[in-house]
């Protein structure tokens, strides 16, 4: 199966500084890909990499085969909603639909004037006189009308109110479950990832912290409570982490594919938020973490 997104070694570096390293990742085609980090993580970098806007300092991308600047057929395949919603202020809706149905051979011009419709937009409307969450359905419309293989969205529901990050949200879950469609999307909030994504990569500190299936990570990482204990003295298929200790107590979070024996331990379930923000806490040791494994 082709790969959405096949990166081996990618970095990109601003003058001296890394605003991302070491970055292999492979992101099987039918997925809704939740890229979340804290700000300055490199999110946006690894997306505008993917998209052809920026081009490597090291390694290799491939996105749905090909290279991400190998010209209009590849452009084609994928759209790209980025950080600000961008849409022309002194433009009307219809004209960003004309726009659109210009710069985009497989432009579907009934699906974008009915979504336009649906969501009671006015095509006469200026995008400047839109609101946020309006803008937000405008742009999302113009990446979903294009018919892409791959929608990138860059924080796409940040600046919105809770209301209209739903609507949104749903709006692009109805187009993935109506077309083929993979998604990678990156946002803070994680609790519209957990209802959207099914795949996760966490980015921290320029590097990819954790990359895989959701149900595969969540069935692999547990919470473990119990006496007091050095992490350094849990078994080695046991990767911590984060860990947090009182005087008597310890809780670590860890990966393992293996079954946990030892009865002084109390195992629960941990949550998507709890595994981005473990993976996200910078002051867990790097050498205890799991080493990053490419997931299928
Ligand atoms: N054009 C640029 N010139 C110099 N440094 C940049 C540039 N763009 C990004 N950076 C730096 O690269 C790093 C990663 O930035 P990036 O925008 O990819 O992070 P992000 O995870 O998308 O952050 P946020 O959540 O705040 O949007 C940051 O340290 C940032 O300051």
């Amino acid at each position: 199966m082709t790969s959405v997104l096949l990166a081996q070694g990618l970095g990109k570096k601003y003058g001296k500084r890394w605003a991302l390293r070491e970055c292999t990742i492979d992101i099987p085609a039918g997925h809704v890909v939740g890229l979340v980090g804290p700000n300055g993580a490199g999110k946006t970098t690894l997306l505008k990499l993917a998209g052809g806007q920026l081009t490597p300092t090291t390694g290799s991308i491939t996105v749905l085969g090909g290279p991400p600047t190998s010209g209009p057929a590849q452009l084609a395949k994928v759209g790209f909603v980025a950080q600000d919603t961008p849409t022309y202020a002194g433009l009307t809706v219809a004209e960003h639909l004309r726009l659109g149905a210009r710069l985009n051979p497989g432009w579907d011009a009934a699906f974008a004037r009915d979504r336009i419709e649906r969501l009671g937009l006015d095509p006469a409307q200026r995008a400047g006189k839109l609101s946020g969450g309006q803008r937000a359905q405008l742009a999302l419309t113009l990446g979903l009308a294009k018919r892409p293989e791959l929608l990138i969205l860059d924080e796409p529901v940040a600046a919105l109110d809770p209301l209209a990050r739903r609507e949104f949200m749903q709006g692009l879950m109805e187009a993935v479950a109506e077309h083929e469609l993979s998604v990678v999307l990156s946002s803070h909030l994680v609790s519209d990832l957990e209802r959207t994504c099914d795949y996760l990569i966490v980015l921290a500190g320029s590097r990819v912290q954790i990359a895989g299936e959701v149900e595969d990570l969540l069935a692999t990482h547990h919470r473990l409570t119990g006496p007091r204990r050095d992490p350094d003295r849990l078994p080695a298929d046991q990767h911590v982490v984060s860990a947090g200790h009182t005087d008597r107590q310890s809780t670590f979070i860890i990966r393992t594919e293996g079954p946990i024996h030892d009865p002084a331990w109390t195992v629960g379930q941990i949550t998507l938020e709890d595994l981005v923000l473990a993976y996200m806490d910078e002051r867990t040791p790097a050498h205890r973490r799991p080493a990053l494994e490419v997931q299928r």
